[in-house]
Formats: C-alpha cells, structure tokens, sequence
C-alpha cells in the first residue's frame, strides 16, 4: 500500500466516494421514454456540465436526482454513497439546487426568502440569518438583503438563489439552467462563483446547460441527447469521442444524430 504522502493526488480522487452516481437511471412520462438508462458520476470539487439540447432530459434527470419525481424508476442515484430510495433524509441533506424556474417569493425580501428557506431546513433563526449574511455578501448582494425580490435585477435574482441554496453548506450543488435570461456578465458572474467555491471548498457542481459557451476548460462535460449520455470526460476527451476539432462541433455531431436504440 502507498505511503499517504507519495500517493498521488490522481490515485487518491479515485478512491473518494463519488458526489454524485447514477447508473442505469431510466424514465418515462407514460409512454414516452425520456430517459434511457443514464449513468456517470460527479466527484468532490468537480465542476461537471451536463450539456445537452432542449428536450435532451435535463430537467427531467434533475427531478429524479431531488427526488421530484416517483423513486420506483429504473437504475439508482446515490449522493456521497446514500441511495435515494434507501437513505434519501441522508442523500437529500447533502444537496443543494438551483431550479430552471425561479422560486424566490417576489414580495418577500431577499433575506426573509432566505430565512424562509432556512426555517424549512431546520436552521435556528440566528444561525440562518449569520449564514445567509454571509452568503449575499460573498455574491455581493448583502446591501440587497432588505429589498424585495421584485427590486432585483434578473442576474441579482439568480445571484440570490445561489446563495440561498448554499444556505445548508450542500456538499453537491445542481444548477438546471441557472442563467438562462441573464446578460453576459451576469452569466459569467454566476459560473464564477460556482467555480470558485469548486475550487477552495471541494464543492461539487453539476450545472445543465444548452449553451455550449458555459463550458469551462477544466470542465467534465457529460453530453445528453435523446434521454442518452453520448460522450463523457474532459473536454480533449468528448472531442475524441465525437472526432470533432472543437466543441461547437462535437456537440453538433453527437445531438443531431443520436445513437439509435
Ligand atoms: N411532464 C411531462 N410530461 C410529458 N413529457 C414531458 C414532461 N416534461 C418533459 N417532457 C418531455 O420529456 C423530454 C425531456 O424534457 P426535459 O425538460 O427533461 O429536457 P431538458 O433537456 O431539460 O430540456 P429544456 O432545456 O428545454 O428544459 C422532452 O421531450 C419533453 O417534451
């Protein structure tokens, strides 16, 4: 067995238990298969884009994940090693999420929605109110805290919901489509953040996107068309995959002609 001081950093984050792990996850609405046995994992401190085109599934795989929808489905997801099915009070409590849909109540201020949110996850009102402080002021909202959510600006909106859910200090961060609307800079101040706090606090991303421009270099790109993933890995290796030059490319030739099945 290696010493723990000559063990690679590589070997080590091999051996860490997966954020996020699905395998075999399938579903459909009625009839309609939506999903088609989907599997791969997002590791600590990892920023995973799950990059697919509207309709891919992306929303749908998001409201299995929180446990939206029914858990009879097909296939498991487990969060730091709980399954949803049978631990989901312990996988839950390690999630946080940013919806496509914005859920700040626009006629509450932004610290009463975060308060709120809170309360709902149990936090003593002291406590809550210290770390939502802390929160706003690190997406620079904390002179917003007051105003309500109606005042704000759409990117100071998202912002908010950022913080709101790094309330409970999740280990594993879902984002489904967290800037769509938003203005260049606004976007880019979002992934900023997200990818910081990747960064310095081994935070977990997984961000779903149908832009192929929020893509970041170091990225792990997990590429969705019809209910399948179609490549997977770092962005050199999604480009071997697809044998295309860059990425526009890739995602062109993988979501246009989806494998059959
Ligand atoms: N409630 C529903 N009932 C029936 N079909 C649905 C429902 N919700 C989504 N679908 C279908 O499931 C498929 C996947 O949709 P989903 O919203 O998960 O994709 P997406 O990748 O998130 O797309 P978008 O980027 O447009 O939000 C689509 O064909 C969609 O029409």
């Amino acid at each position: 067995m290696p010493h723990p001081d000559t063990e690679s950093a590589a070997a080590s984050a091999r051996r860490a238990t997966p954020a996020l792990e699905l395998s075999q996850l399938s579903f459909a609405y009625g009839a309609r298969q939506v999903l088609h046995a989907v599997g791969f994992r997002v590791m600590p401190g990892e920023f995973a884009v799950l990059l697919g085109p509207n309709g891919a599934g992306k929303s749908t795989l998001f409201a299995l994940v929180t446990r939206l929808f029914d858990a009879r489905r097909p296939g498991s997801v487990r969060i730091f090693g709980a399954e949803m099915r049978e631990a989901p009070g312990a996988a839950l409590a390690r999630l946080g999420v940013v919806f496509q849909q914005p859920t700040l109540d626009p006629d509450l201020s932004v610290i009463e929605n975060l308060l709120y949110h809170g309360a709902l996850h149990g936090l003593l009102r002291a406590e809550a109110r210290r770390r939502a402080m802390h929160e706003l002021a690190r997406v620079e909202l904390a002179d917003r805290a007051g105003s309500t959510v109606r005042a704000l600006s759409g990117g100071q909106r998202r912002r908010a919901e950022v913080a709101r859910a790094l309330l409970t200090r999740p280990s594993l961060l879902l984002l489904d489509e967290a800037t769509t609307g938003l203005d260049l800079p606004s976007r880019m101040a979002v992934r900023r953040h997200v990818r910081e706090l990747c960064a310095t606090e081994g935070l977990a991303v997984l961000w779903a996107t149908h832009l192929i421009e929020e893509v970041p270099e170091e990225a792990r790109v997990i590429m969705l068309a019809a209910g399948r993933v179609q490549a997977e890995g770092s962005v050199p290796e999604v480009l071997a995959q697809a044998g295309a030059p860059d990425l526009p490319a890739a995602f062109a030739r993988l979501t246009a002609a989806p494998a059959a099945g």
